[in-house]
């Protein structure tokens, strides 16, 4: 089976919907950021403190294109996977694209950015790069999907954009 991917912006739920859609298919689970965590043995904090961006993209390429050769998995990408052409497009490739779209203000209120580093400039640069993200979720995505109940509810209407 080919593979599911999430895209959309951090905390929208890719990771918990992840879970359970995976579980629910049948498949096997991939988190991108996960991934760049266990390979470096550091925290997606400390690696934005002490390698910066940059580095952390650079990384998530290579794991896009890892994870890419790969079938049968559910892959949660990391929020700016998609802002690097390559790394998404290997990953589109791969399967079928996802975008669970999930209101910004909504995130920003209710989702925890202790450990986001792109998500502590303050609520108005949240929502500004959220607005600038959303046309390049949009571009990729096969399906959007609202993501606004729980993970569970979530992972249903997945599942149903999928018809399986
Ligand atoms: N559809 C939803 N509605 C409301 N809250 C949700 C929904 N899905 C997940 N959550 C909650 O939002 C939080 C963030 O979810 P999660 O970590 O899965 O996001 P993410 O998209 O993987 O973020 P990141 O890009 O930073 O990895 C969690 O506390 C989760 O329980
Ligand atoms: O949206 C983003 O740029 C990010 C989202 C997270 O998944 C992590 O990949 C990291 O915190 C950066
Ligand atoms: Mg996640």
């Amino acid at each position: 089976m080919k593979n599911v991917v999430l895209i959309g912006m951090m905390g929208c739920g890719k990771s918990s919907v992840g879970r359970v859609l995976a579980q629910r298919l049948g498949m096997g689970f991939a988190d991108t950021d996960q991934c760049i965590e266990a390979a470096l043995g550091r925290s997606i904090p400390e690696i934005f403190a002490t390698e910066g961006e940059a580095f952390f993209r650079d990384w998530e390429l290579g794991v896009a294109e890892e994870l890419a050769r790969k079938e049968n998995l559910v892959i949660a990408c990391g929020g700016g996977l998609p802002t690097r052409p390559d790394a998404i497009a290997s990953l589109k490739y791969s399967g079928t694209v996802i975008f669970l779209d999930r209101d910004g203000e909504d995130i920003y209120d209710h989702v925890s950015m202790d450990h986001r580093p792109l998500g502590q400039a303050g609520r108005e640069a949240f929502l500004e790069r959220c607005r600038q993200r959303e046309p390049v979720y949009r571009q990729w995505a096969e399906h959007i999907i609202p993501s606004r109940a729980t993970a569970q509810e979530t992972a249903q209407a997945v599942l149903e954009a999928l018809q399986l």
